[in-house]
């Protein structure tokens, strides 16, 4: 874990990712080629040339997006969530966006096709505008992703956040998103007591300042059919993903112990990242 962190961020770096999904040059030999991958393996970037390139597990309403965003910042690499690249293609007009609506409001997943394509597509023009690194959210979200995530870079870290299954669906029903600042918040009050060694959990309401309350928006698919329907595909597909990143000796568990005020320092910790800010300003 420490010998991951220590290679934290550097603030100007090589692009990890190398020749994207679609890379041409056969520069390594895929043992499982993708169709995706257009006939090769993509250049792999030593860790110690680039930041990091971590990706965020866990359960809709977990709080993935909340958690890898800040660390985004922390960290200065971008937060690539595929769940927003989704809602960008929903937006636009197009064939693309009909045939995504009907997927994502069952709560079904894209298919692998889709969402590689989108993804590449991200990467490519981060790429471009210099970007280095990053956190992955939402992605992998099948084994085959994953595949094709490890036959194009390495992964160094995957943290897996997790609560329990009955503040998760609250969770998912209390977001919102003011349409026009595009911050989240939660207007959930969460109050789980602790049983059967389980520790009571509670977690304060972030509301909205008063400007964003009139704009606030709920996603279509945080109805609770629709999120039972996510949390139940979640774990039929999420076992073979942690199994595969604790094989690899990758993977990091962390179970939130509350709301933002309590999980972010104790996540920071586990992270090694506690004393982050202050060995940066040292070093600048
Ligand atoms: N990696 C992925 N593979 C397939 N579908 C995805 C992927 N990421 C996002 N999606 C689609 O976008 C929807 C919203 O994703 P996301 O915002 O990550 O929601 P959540 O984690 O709350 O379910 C998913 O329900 C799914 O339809």
């Amino acid at each position: 874990m420490a010998r991951i962190v220590g290679r934290v961020a550097r603030s100007s770096s090589l692009f990890g990712f190398g020749n994207r999904f679609y890379s041409t040059e056969a520069s390594h030999a895929s043992s499982s080629p993708s169709p995706f991958l257009n006939g090769g393996g993509a250049r792999k970037v030593a860790a110690k040339d680039r930041n990091v390139q971590w990706v965020f597990l866990g359960c809709p309403g977990v709080g993935k997006g909340t958690y890898a965003s800040r660390l985004s910042t922390l960290l200065g690499v971008p937060h690539i969530a595929t769940g927003d690249l989704v809602r960008e293609a929903l937006a636009s007009s197009g064939p693309l966006s009909q045939k995504l609506s009907e997927i994502v409001n069952q709560g079904k997943l894209v298919s692998d096709e889709i969402i590689v394509d989108l993804l590449s597509k991200r990467l490519e023009a981060g790429e471009a505008k210099g970007e280095s690194g990053f956190i992955l959210d939402g992605f992998p979200r099948t084994m085959r992703q994953a595949e094709i995530l490890g036959d194009v870079t390495d992964i160094d870290l995957v943290v897996n956040l997790k609560l329990p299954e009955e503040v998760l669906v609250e969770k998912c029903l209390g977001r919102r998103t003011c349409n026009q600042c595009g911050k989240g918040f939660n207007v959930a009050h969460i109050n789980l007591k602790g049983e059967n060694g389980r520790p009571a959990i509670s977690m304060d309401p972030l509301m909205p300042p008063p400007n964003c309350m009139s704009k606030l928006i709920t996603r279509a698919d945080d109805t609770e059919e629709v999120v039972k329907a996510r949390l139940r595909i979640y774990s039929e597909t999420s076992q073979p993903l942690e199994d595969y990143y604790r094989s690899k000796g990758k993977l990091m568990e962390f179970d939130l112990p509350g709301g933002i005020p309590e999980s972010w320092p104790r996540l920071l910790e586990a992270l090694r990242l506690d004393d982050y800010e202050e060995k940066q300003s040292a070093v600048a």
